[in-house]
């Protein structure tokens, strides 16, 4: 099922939520939805589920507008960040829900619910807790069990809105890929709302960057990465130095341009280089696999931060003597330039 939004509109008083946003979801992909707090992602999300009414504008699933359909015959699944599983139902019949409140002239037999949630269980690869409560779960189970349920009716539409949210960082890593995976068994197309550019540029097919309402960017998570469209994009998507002027070029530099170049961009050199920039060593931090270092510059026009693997980085300490204090060259290998706002 493909959606197509065009020339949505949505505000709540003076603030524009949704402000003339198209967008094409091609049939089964997996796209996230990404930007800051308040950018508007849930109300997208929300206005698809047809849980919000747009002030303009349309929202087609399949060429056939929704916009005044019942959220019920959407035919939509949704994971929430605290989706409120039923307390006092085991994890078979919380999966079991959906189906067993149809109305009886399309509800399965007792043997096909069966069937259908065993199925759903094993998919999730929880089907060895289906006797259990869910205050016997922990909160990566209780996800993985509110999106069997969710995909217990066979939904057309999946939405997820930070449906790790509330989940510890190494819970939170393991179960998008395994949202991934699970994805790739069962194709149905999936609209996913996170501020984790990290999480949205390794689960999506496609990521959509919104920014006050409207959408920046969209692409494949390289595209976005490689090719961001704005400064904004740039900025978001990882920690970038930013230069104005006329860095990477010859005298005669164009004016009024930024150049933006990301800390792992930035090569350290004993001499300059054309083109290379004078700094100083200050602080060297080394977290887990990667040493992060800052630089000064020798013009005083700021910091510069350097990012490398581990290794290299104390292979180029022994190297060069490197400590702080030490006076080296920074030669960017890979510049990306915006007008300056
Ligand atoms: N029902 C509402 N009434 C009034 N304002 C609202 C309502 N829902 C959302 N807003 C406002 O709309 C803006 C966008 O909110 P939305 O929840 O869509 O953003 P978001 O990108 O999902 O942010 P977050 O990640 O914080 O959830 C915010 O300024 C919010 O305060």
């Amino acid at each position: 099922m493909s959606i197509e939004i065009r020339q949505l509109r949505k505000a709540f008083g003076k603030t524009v939520v949704c402000d003339d946003l198209n967008l094409d979801i091609p049939s089964g992909e997996l796209v996230a939805l990404l930007g800051p707090s308040g950018s508007g992602k849930t109300t997208l999300l929300r206005i698809i589920a047809g849980l919000e009414v747009p002030d303009a504008g349309s929202v087609r699933f399949h060429g056939q507008d929704t916009t005044h359909t019942d959220v019920r015959e959407r035919q939509v699944g949704f994971v929430f960040q605290h989706y409120a599983l039923f307390g006092h139902m085991s994890i078979f019949e919380n999966v079991a829900f959906g189906l067993r409140v149809r109305p009886k002239a399309t509800r399965p037999s007792e043997a096909a619910i069966r069937k259908k949630v065993t199925e759903l269980l094993k998919l999730v690869q929880l089907d060895w807790i289906a006797d259990r409560y869910p205050h016997q779960l922990s909160g990566g189970q209780r996800q993985r069990i509110a999106l069997a349920r969710a995909l217990a009716v066979e939904p057309k539409v999946l939405l997820l809105d930070e449906p790790f949210g509330a989940l510890d960082a190494k819970v939170r890593k393991e179960l998008r890929r395994w949202l991934r995976r699970l994805h790739d068994e069962v194709h149905v197309t999936s609209v996913f709302v996170t501020h984790d550019q990290e999480e949205a540029m390794e689960v999506a097919d496609r990521v959509v960057v919104m920014n006050e309402g409207r959408i920046e960017q969209e692409g494949t998570p390289d595209q976005v990465y490689d090719h961001p469209a704005s400064p904004f994009v740039l900025n978001f998507l990882g920690d970038v130095n930013l230069f104005h002027g006329r860095l990477g070029h010859g005298p005669g530099a164009p004016a009024g341009e930024v150049s933006y170049v990301r800390p792992h961009e930035l090569q350290i050199l004993a001499q300059p280089e054309e083109g290379s920039l004078p700094v100083v060593l200050g602080q060297v931090l080394t977290v887990g696999p990667n040493t992060r270092l800052e630089f000064r510059r020798r013009d005083e026009a700021g910091y510069v931060d350097v990012e490398l693997p581990r290794s290299e980085y104390q292979v180029l300490r022994d190297s060069l003597g490197l400590a702080p204090g030490s006076e080296v060259h920074l030669r960017p290998r890979r510049i990306t330039r915006f007008a300056a706002a």
